[in-house]
C-alpha cells in the first residue's frame, strides 16, 4: 500500500482485481489512414509502477499514448484498462476513464493568462462541484507536494520552465488520477530541471499510490526512474525489460540506441545513390 500523501484524496483503492494489470494492450495493431504504424503489440503495466517508453523518432511511442487516452482506436486486439476494453465504451464511459489519468504533454502547455494557481485548479473545476474553499486545499495540496505552494499567484510567465513543468505536473494529478501519461516530460529542462522533474516523477508516483507511462528520448533521467523500459520500433516493441536489461541487451538495435552510436541497424546514411555519382568522381 502507497504511504500516507496528503495530497492523496481518495484512499488506496482494494480490489479483488489487484493482479489485473492497470493497463494492458493485447496484440495491439494501430495506424493513421491507411499506414500501420503498431503491428501486434503487447504490453502490460501493473500499479504502481513506472514504465518507459523509448526508441527512435516515429517509431510509435505517442501513439501508444493515444491509444491509452482512446483517442486513438486499435484496428484489431484490445487496450485494457484496469482490466477494461476502451473500444466498445460510450462517451460517458470514456469520460470516467479519461478522468482517472493524468497526462501531461510536451512542455506543459499551461494556460498563459491564468495563475500558477488556476492551472491547477482548472480541471477541478471542470470537472467537479466541490466548494471554492475545498477547491483552495486541493490546488495547494497538490502545489505543495511540487514544492511550488509559494508560487500559486504568479503567471506562467513569471516562473521558469523548470517550475512551470512542475505546474503541469500538480494540474495532471490534480483529479487523483491512478494513470499519468507524460509525453517528453523532460524536452528543453536544463540537467537540473531535468533531474528534479524526474526524481518528482518517481516521488509522486510512490507517494500517490499512481501508474506512470513516460514518453522520453533522455535515456539517463528516465533509466533511473523507470520501473520497465519497452523499446518501440519499427512498430513493434522490440525488447522491453528492466532498466538494466536494456543496458545490457544484445540486441544490435537496442546497442544502438542505448549506447547512442551513431551507425547500428538504424542507419546514420539515407539510401542513396554512390557518391562518386553525385559529385561527379571516379570512385
Ligand atoms: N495524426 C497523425 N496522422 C498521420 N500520421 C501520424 C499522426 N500522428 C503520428 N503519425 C505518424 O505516426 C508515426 C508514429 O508517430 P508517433 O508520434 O507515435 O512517434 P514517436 O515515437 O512518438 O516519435 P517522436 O519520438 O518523434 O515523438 C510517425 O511516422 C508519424 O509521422
Amino acid at each position: 500500500m502507497a504511504p500516507f500523501h496528503p495530497a492523496r484524496l481518495r484512499p488506496v483503492r482494494v480490489t479483488s482485481l489487484a493482479s489485473v494489470p492497470l493497463i494492458e494492450l493485447r496484440n495491439v495493431s494501430c495506424g493513421y489512414g491507411d499506414r500501420v504504424i503498431l503491428d501486434g503489440v503487447n504490453l502490460k503495466l501493473e500499479r504502481g509502477k513506472i514504465l518507459a517508453l523509448i526508441g527512435t523518432s516515429g517509431g510509435g511511442k505517442t501513439t501508444v499514448l493515444r491509444l491509452l487516452g482512446r483517442q486513438l482506436r486499435p484496428l484489431s486486439g484490445q487496450v485494457l484498462f484496469d482490466g477494461q476494453d476502451l473500444a466498445p465504451l460510450d462517451l460517458a464511459g470514456l469520460y470516467a476513464v479519461r478522468r482517472r489519468m493524468g497526462m501531461l504533454f510536451q512542455f506543459g502547455a499551461l494556460f498563459t493568462d491564468l495563475s500558477v494557481f488556476e492551472n491547477v485548479a482548472f480541471p477541478l473545476r471542470e470537472h467537479t462541484d466541490l466548494p471554492e474553499a475545498m477547491i483552495r486545499d486541493l490546488v495547494l495540496m497538490k502545489l505543495n507536494a511540487v514544492g511550488l505552494r509559494g508560487a500559486r499567484d504568479l503567471l506562467p510567465s513569471e516562473i521558469s520552465g523548470g517550475m512551470a513543468r512542475r505546474v503541469a505536473l500538480a494540474r495532471a494529478i490534480a483529479l487523483d488520477p491512478d494513470l499519468v501519461l507524460y509525453d517528453e516530460p523532460f524536452a528543453g529542462l536544463d540537467p537540473i530541471s531535468l533531474g528534479i522533474a524526474a526524481r518528482l516523477i518517481r516521488d509522486l508516483n510512490d507517494a500517490l499510490g499512481l501508474t506512470s507511462v513516460i514518453v522520453s528520448h533522455d535515456l539517463h533521467e528516465t533509466f533511473q526512474i523507470a520501473d520497465h523500459v519497452a523499446m518501440v520500433a519499427n512498430g513493434r516493441i522490440v525488447a522491453q525489460g528492466s532498466p538494466d536489461e536494456l543496458r545490457h541487451s544484445d540486441d544490435p538495435l537496442v546497442r544502438q540506441f542505448v549506447g547512442a552510436e551513431a551507425d547500428g541497424p538504424v542507419r546514420f546514411h539515407q539510401p542513396a545513390r554512390p557518391v562518386a555519382e553525385d559529385f561527379g568522381v571516379s570512385a
